[in-house]
């Protein structure tokens, strides 16, 4: 069986041949039209809270289609739209082969060069991820989108300084230093766009509560060559890009707004 991709021939437009939910209710990523959303005041009598602690000796492998750390510390997230605790298992990133193309979520139809999720599931209700991934209340994820500037960002340094260890496909390294995630994201996390949705990528389980935070971080353009230069197989295979599955529809959905 060809396995999913991002190609001509096995890309999303092909993904619900062996994933039916790809045509389902609540996918992933959307279009967010903030002039759409209901600011919900709810989100913020119980403000998002996020505990993220240090892992010493964070793993940063190369699946094949993404570049992926995963979490053993205990880092938390809960409030805004969550009910319970919910934890972080990994965290990876979309991109694009350009600047002008890469995320996944779009602003008013405007693409962002890539964008970061940092992955949890209920941990309050479900025992592992792997119990979570198909529950509707199963997993959270942040959306971050990443915009570029003359400045590299000092907390993905630490991992695109390493990218060439991961280059190819099962390669994975230790991060030596220790590594809090909360160094991703944006300053301002109060401000977000909430709505019900799924994974983006197969299984495209509809077990995700996604968190889109408003405030972009930023990278430099060298910081985007070196994700760029991740592969998808062994040396020689065609370099990670693109690796984004394109908006689908809100259809009856609520897309709410932490803020006015
Ligand atoms: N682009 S996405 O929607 O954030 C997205 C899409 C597909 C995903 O599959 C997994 N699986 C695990 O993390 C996992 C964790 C532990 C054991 C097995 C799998 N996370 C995902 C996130
Ligand atoms: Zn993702």
């Amino acid at each position: 069986m060809a396995t999913w991709g991002y190609g001509n021939d096995n890309g999303p437009a092909t993904w619900v041949k062996s994933f039916p939910v790809a045509a389902g209710t609540r996918q992933s990523p959307i279009d967010i039209v903030p002039t759409a959303a209901k600011c919900d005041t709810k989100l913020t009598e119980n403000p998002l809270t996020v505990n993220y602690s240090p892992e010493p000796a964070m793993e940063l492998c190369n699946p094949g289609l993404s570049v992926k750390a995963n979490i053993k510390s205990k880092s938390v997230i809960k409030g805004g739209p969550l009910e319970g605790e919910y934890k972080l298992e990994q965290f990876h990133l979309h991109w694009g082969s350009a600047d002008k193309q890469g995320s996944e979520h779009t602003l008013n139809g405007k693409m962002f060069p890539a964008e970061l999720h940092l992955v949890h599931y209920n941990a309050t209700k479900y025992s592992s991820f792997g119990e979570a991934v198909d529950k509707p209340d199963g997993l959270a994820v942040f959306g971050i989108f990443l915009k570029i500037s003359d400045k590299p960002h000092q907390g993905l340094k630490s991992l695109t300084d390493v990218l060439s260890e991961v280059q190819y496909k099962d390669k994975s390294i230790n991060i030596k230093q220790e590594y809090n995630p909360v160094c991703l994201l944006p300053d301002n996390i109060n401000k977000y766009w909430t709505y019900l949705g799924s994974l983006t990528t197969p299984p495209l389980c509809e077990s995700v509560t996604w968190i889109v935070f408003e405030e972009p971080i930023e990278v430099s353009e060298d910081q985007m060559k070196a994700f760029r230069a991740l592969c998808c197989g062994e040396c020689g295979s065609a370099p990670i890009v693109d690796n984004y599955r394109p908006p689908l529809p809100l259809g009856n959905r609520q897309l709410r707004a932490s803020f006015q």
